[in-house]
C-alpha cells in the first residue's frame, strides 16, 4: 500500500516523460499525434451469439448489454462463472477470436464517437494466462519489450529508465534479476509477480484503456489486493481500467469505482459500484451489514441447482432482477454512474495524464534490430535452460552408451549385416524421436506468445523464426554430435574419418529435419498435447517406411510417395551407403554376402549416394521450414469487430412513417 501511495506521482512523470519521448520521436511522421484526457468508453446493446450451422442463433452468450468506462475509474466486471465476463471484455477489448458460428454485433462509442473497434487507440489487454520466456528474468523481459515496441531513435539509456521506473512502481524490484520461470517446471517469480509483470509489459505502449481478464485469480489474497491496488493506481493516473473479476473478497471490492453485474450474458446491474446497494435494496434484498457486497451480489445472481425448485426460483429472481434493472436504470442513470464517470474518482483532481496515441501496430523497430533483440532472447532461452540441455544430453549419451554395448565392435562377420542395418536404423529413429519430442513438447507454448506479441504488432514472422533458428541450431546439433560421437566407436562402424564425419553429419541432418517437422506439427496443433499425439503417429509412418522394414514397391500404390518424405528413409539410406559402401565381409559359405555393394543392393539403395541422400534430407528440412513459416504467417491471430446491431423495430416504423 505504501509503495502503491507513494508512486503514483513519479509514474505519471515517468510515463509522460516517455511519452514526450516518443512525441519527439514521431514528429511529424505520427499517424496520430493527439494528446487526450483520457478514453471514455460507453457500449450499448452488445449481443454475442452461438449460431448453429444453418447459421441460427444456437445460443446467447451476451444479451443487450450496455455500460460505460471512464477515465480514472475503475471498473469491474462481475457475475457468475459462465455468465460472459471474458466474452464482454473481450468483445470490447476487440480480442473476441474470429469464428464463423460466432456473430458480435453492439455499438462502441469512444469519447462519445460511434467506433467500430478500439484500433485507433492504445489498448492493453492483461490476459488471463501469463505466458512468458521461461528464463528470462523480469528486467529482461521487460527490456525485450520496450526495445520492440518502443521508437529505434529513442536512446536505450531512456528506454531502460523507463523500464525501471515500471520495476519500481509495479513493485518488481525485488524479482527484478529473477527468472519469470512457468508454471509446469522451472520455478521463477510468483503469480503476483506474473501478473504485475504482464501489467508491466501492457504498460510499455503507454495505453490508454487497460482491460484484465480476471486478474486475480489464482492468486492468494495479499498478492491479489496488490493486482487490484495496482489497477486502482493505473486508473487513478488517468487510464480507462476495467477488469473481469470472480468474487473478489470485501477490501478488493472496495477498490472498484464501478460495476458490472451479469448473469447468463444479461445485465443485472450497471453503474456506480455504490450504487448497487440501495438498487438490490429497493428490489427487496438488503444485504446484511458487514458483509462483502461482492458475496452478497454474487448469491443473488447465481442460478442454484441443488433442486428443481431452488433452480426454478432462482432463474425466477435473477430474471426478475434484471427487468428491475432496465427500469431502475431508467430512472437513475443520471444519478449514478453517468454522474460520476464524468468527474472520475478523487485522484483525478489532478490533471489527468496527457497521452500521445501511437501508430497501432507500428513496430517500434526494424528487421535487424528485431533479428538482434530476437536472437538474444532465443540464445538465453536455450543456453539458460540447463535442466533440458542436461536432460536431453544424458538422454543421448545413455541411448549411444546402450546401443554401444549391443552392438559392441561388430566385425565382418556375416551375421553382423544384419547387425548393422538394425543398427543404422535404430541410430535414425532414435535421432528423430529425440529431436522431435524436444521441439514439440516447447514450441506450442513459444508460438502463443509469439502470435500474441505479433498481434500487438511487434514484430515480424521472419525476424523471429531466423534468429530462432540461428540460436537454437547451434545447441541442437551438439546432441546428435555427442550420440554419433558415442555409438560409431563403441560399434566399430566402417573405420576412416571421412567416413565418421559423415555419419555425424547424416543424424545431425537428420536431427534438425525432425525438429523442423516438429515445428511444423507444433505451429499446426492447437495445443502441445495435441502436436504430442499428431508427432508420433507422423513418425512410426516415416519408420514403417524408413527404408528397413518394408520395401515401397511392395506397398500399396497409396503409400508409395510416404518413403519420399521420410526423413527416416533419408537418413537411414544416406547412413548406409556410407556404412556398406566399400566393406568386405567374411564369406565362407556359397550365397553369403561378400560386399557392402551386394547389401545395398539388396536395400535398394544400389544406385543411392550419400550426398544424393542428403540432399534429399535438406530438402525436407527446407520444406519443413518453410511450412511452419507460412503456418506461423497464416495462423496470425484474427479478431471479430463490432457489426452495427440491427435497427430496432420502433426505428423501422418511423422510417416508414417518415417514408
Ligand atoms: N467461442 C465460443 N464458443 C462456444 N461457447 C462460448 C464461446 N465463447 C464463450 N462461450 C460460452 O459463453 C459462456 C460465457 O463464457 P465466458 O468465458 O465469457 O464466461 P465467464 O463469465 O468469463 O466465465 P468464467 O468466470 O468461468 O471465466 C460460457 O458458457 C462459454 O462456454
Amino acid at each position: 500500500a505504501t509503495l502503491a501511495a507513494g508512486t503514483a506521482w513519479t509514474l505519471v512523470k515517468g510515463v509522460r516523460n516517455h511519452i514526450r519521448a516518443r512525441k519527439a520521436e514521431d514528429g511529424a511522421s505520427s499517424v496520430v499525434d493527439e494528446v487526450s484526457t483520457g478514453v471514455a468508453l460507453e457500449w450499448q446493446d452488445v449481443r454475442m451469439t452461438l449460431l448453429d450451422k444453418k447459421g441460427r442463433a444456437k445460443k446467447h452468450i451476451l444479451r443487450g448489454v450496455n455500460g460505460k468506462a471512464s477515465p480514472g475509474r475503475l471498473l469491474a466486471i462481475m457475475g457468475p462463472s459462465g455468465s460472459g465476463k471474458t466474452s464482454l471484455l473481450n468483445a470490447l477489448a476487440g480480442q473476441t477470436q474470429k469464428a464463423k458460428r460466432v456473430k458480435l454485433v453492439g455499438c462502441l462509442l469512444v469519447n462519445g464517437k460511434e467506433s467500430a473497434s478500439l484500433k485507433e487507440h492504445k489498448v492493453a489487454y492483461v490476459r488471463q494466462d501469463d505466458i512468458f520466456y521461461s528464463q528470462l528474468t523480469v528486467r529482461e523481459t521487460l527490456r525485450m519489450a520496450a526495445q520492440l515496441q518502443l521508437p529505434q531513435s529513442q536512446p536505450d539509456e531512456e528506454k531502460d529508465a523507463y523500464v525501471e521506473e515500471l520495476i519500481l512502481h509495479l513493485g518488481l524490484v525485488a524479482c527484478a534479476d529473477t527468472i519469470v520461470g512457468d508454471d509446469r517446471r522451472v520455478r521463477g517469480i510468483s503469480g503476483g509477480e506474473r501478473k504485475r509483470l504482464s501489467i508491466a509489459c501492457e504498460l510499455i505502449s503507454s495505453p490508454s484503456i487497460i482491460f484484465a481478464d480476471e486478474p486475480t485469480t489464482g492468486l492468494d489474497s495479499f498478492q491479489a489486493e496488490k493486482v487490484v491496488r495496482t489497477l486502482q493506481k493505473l486508473a487513478r493516473d488517468g487510464h480507462t481500467v476495467v477488469c473481469s473479476i470472480h468474487q473478489p473478497r470485501g477490501s478488493i471490492f472496495q477498490m472498484f469505482d464501478d460495476l458490472v453485474l451479469l448473469a447468463d450474458g444479461q445485465l443485472v446491474y450497471q453503474g456506480a459500484a455504490e450504487g448497487a446497494l440501495p438498487f438490490f435494496e429497493e428490489q427487496g434484498h438488503k444485504c446484511p451489514e458487514r458483509y462483502n457486497p461482492a458475496e452478497f451480489y454474487a448469491d443473488l445472481i447465481a442460478y442454484d441447482f441443488s433442486t428443481p425448485d431452488l433452480e426454478a426460483a432462482s432463474r425466477q429472481r435473477v430474471t426478475q432482477l434484471q427487468q428491475a434493472f432496465v427500469n431502475w436504470h431508467t430512472k437513475h442513470s443520471d444519478s449514478t454512474a453517468g454522474a460520476a464517470a464524468e468527474d472520475g474518482k478523487e485522484g483525478t483532481e489532478k490533471p489527468l495524464i496527457k497521452r500521445a496515441k501511437q501508430a497501432v501496430g507500428k513496430q517500434g523497430s526494424g528487421w535487424r534490430t528485431q533479428f538482434r533483440l530476437l536472437l538474444e532472447r532465443s540464445w538465453r532461452q536455450v543456453t539458460r535452460d540447463k535442466t533440458t540441455n542436461v536432460v536431453r544430453g544424458a538422454m543421448n549419451v545413455t541411448s549411444a552408451l546402450i546401443f554401444g554395448s549391443i552392438f559392441w565392435r561388430l566385425g565382418l562377420k556375416q551375421s553382423t549385416i544384419q547387425d548393422r542395418m538394425g543398427l543404422l536404423q535404430v541410430a535414425a529413429v532414435n535421432t528423430a524421436m529425440a529431436s522431435l519430442t524436444k521441439t514439440i513438447n516447447a514450441f506450442p507454448r513459444e508460438r502463443d506468445i509469439v502470435n500474441r506479441e505479433r498481434a500487438k504488432g511487434q514484430y515480424g514472422v521472419s525476424p523471429y523464426f531466423v534468429s530462432k533458428l540461428v540460436a537454437e541450431l547451434p545447441i541442437a546439433a551438439l546432441f546428435p554430435l555427442g550420440f554419433g560421437c558415442l555409438l560409431y566407436p563403441m560399434a566399430g562402424l566402417h573405420a576412416g574419418a571421412a567416413r565418421f564425419a559423415q555419419f555425424l553429419g547424416l543424424v545431425t541432418l537428420e536431427s534438425f529435419t525432425s525438429s523442423a517437422l516438429g515445428l511444423a506439427l507444433g505451429s499446426l496443433s492447437p495445443t502441445t498435447e495435441a502436436a504430442l499425439a499428431l508427432g508420433p503417429s507422423v513418425m512410426v509412418l516415416f519408420i514403417v517406411f524408413g527404408g528397413y522394414y518394408i520395401n515401397p514397391d511392395n506397398a500399396p500404390r497409396a503409400f508409395r510417395w510416404i518413403p519420399r518424405v521420410s526423413l527416416i528413409k533419408w537418413a537411414f539410406e544416406g547412413l548406409s551407403v556410407n556404412e556398406f559402401r566399400g566393406l568386405t565381409f567374411d564369406a565362407a559359405e556359397p550365397g553369403d554376402q561378400a560386399t557392402g555393394e551386394g547389401v545395398l543392393k539388396r536395400l535398394g539403395f544400389g544406385d543411392s549416394s550419400i550426398h544424393g541422400a542428403a540432399y534429399q534430407q535438406a530438402r525436407l528440412l527446407g520444406f519443413f521450414y518453410l511450412l511452419t513459416f507460412s503456418i506461423l504467417k497464416d495462423k496470425e491471430p484474427k479478431f471479430l469487430t463490432m457489426e452495427a446491431p440491427p435497427p430496432r423495430l420502433e426505428e423501422l416504423d418511423a422510417d416508414s412513417v417518415r417514408a
